[in-house]
């Protein structure tokens, strides 16, 4: 049973159609990247089914129930595009991250032990250990960035989703994560990871969906990086980049 089964997906704003009759499977413990260039529907897609844009037309099933009936919310991390993590409310890093455990606690119910560990654990996996109690809008972005990313791994999901999660952030850290990543899908969580290029993780990923104006264009193996692009250390500017957040580039993590 796949994990996320998405038929004939549409979703449309005010009216235009951005998304259209897209079919996506995920098995458990795959791992498969979204592409395709800006605009073609990537965001919308996974924004569908984390459940914050509504379908048009078609079907989601996450871990084999229908959409709207699924509760298990706490199987899924969600790592949206980049928009920064602090809210404009004063939040530290690790308040930030525990809001990854909340699917898992019971209304009115103070944290548990597993949700207490859960918050520095992830936190030391994407390196920002001693960032805990930094308020976030005090972060780069790209730490900001992987406050995300600890934010999803703390709920310790069986599909990891997740949206251009290293724009912004340095070669060395990239690697870095790539490895927290791939860690999590040797322990048997999926992953569904939208990016432009594919990195570090290029040789853990399954299979590539490519999308062109909100239609699947391609769904089988990754692209083989070529050219320039084949080299880590390549300069490259993202459209989504600000340029300004490479962060430090050792990762202190495991
Ligand atoms: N909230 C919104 N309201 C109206 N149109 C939107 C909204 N969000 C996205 N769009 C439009 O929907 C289309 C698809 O956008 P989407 O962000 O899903 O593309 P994407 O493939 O993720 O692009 P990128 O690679 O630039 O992140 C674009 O034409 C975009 O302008």
């Amino acid at each position: 049973m796949p994990v996320l089964n998405v038929r004939g997906a549409t979703v449309s704003y005010g009216g235009r159609a951005v998304v259209r009759g897209v079919d996506l499977a995920v098995e458990p413990g795959e791992a498969v990247a979204l592409m395709g260039a800006n605009g073609s529907g990537k965001s919308t897609l996974i924004k569908a089914v984390a459940g914050l844009v509504p379908l048009a037309g078609g079907s989601i099933e996450l871990f084999g129930a229908p959409q709207k009936r699924f509760r298990a919310w706490q199987r899924i991390g969600y790592v949206p595009q980049r928009t920064g993590a602090a809210s404009g409310v004063p939040s530290t890093a690790a308040e930030v991250v525990s809001q990854g455990r909340l699917a898992h606690r019971f209304l009115g119910m103070p944290p548990r032990r597993a949700d207490r560990e859960a918050v520095p654990r992830s936190l030391a996996e994407v390196g920002l250990a001693d960032h805990a109690h930094c308020s976030v809008d005090t972060l780069s972005g790209g730490q900001q960035q992987r406050v995300l990313i600890a934010r999803a791994l703390a709920t310790d999901p069986d599909l990891l989703i997740m949206d251009e999660p290293t724009v912004g952030v340095d070669a060395e850290t990239q690697a870095a994560l790539a490895r927290v990543v791939s860690d999590r899908i040797d322990a048997g969580c999926a992953v569904l990871l939208v990016t432009h290029e594919l990195g570090p993780l290029t040789d853990r990923l399954d299979r590539a969906v490519v999308l062109a104006d909100g239609k699947v264009v391609h769904d089988g193996a990754p692209p083989r990086p070529v050219g320039e692009h084949a080299d880590p250390h390549h300069e490259h500017a993202h459209p989504h980049a600000n340029g300004d957040d490479a962060d430090e580039p050792f990762w202190g993590g495991k």
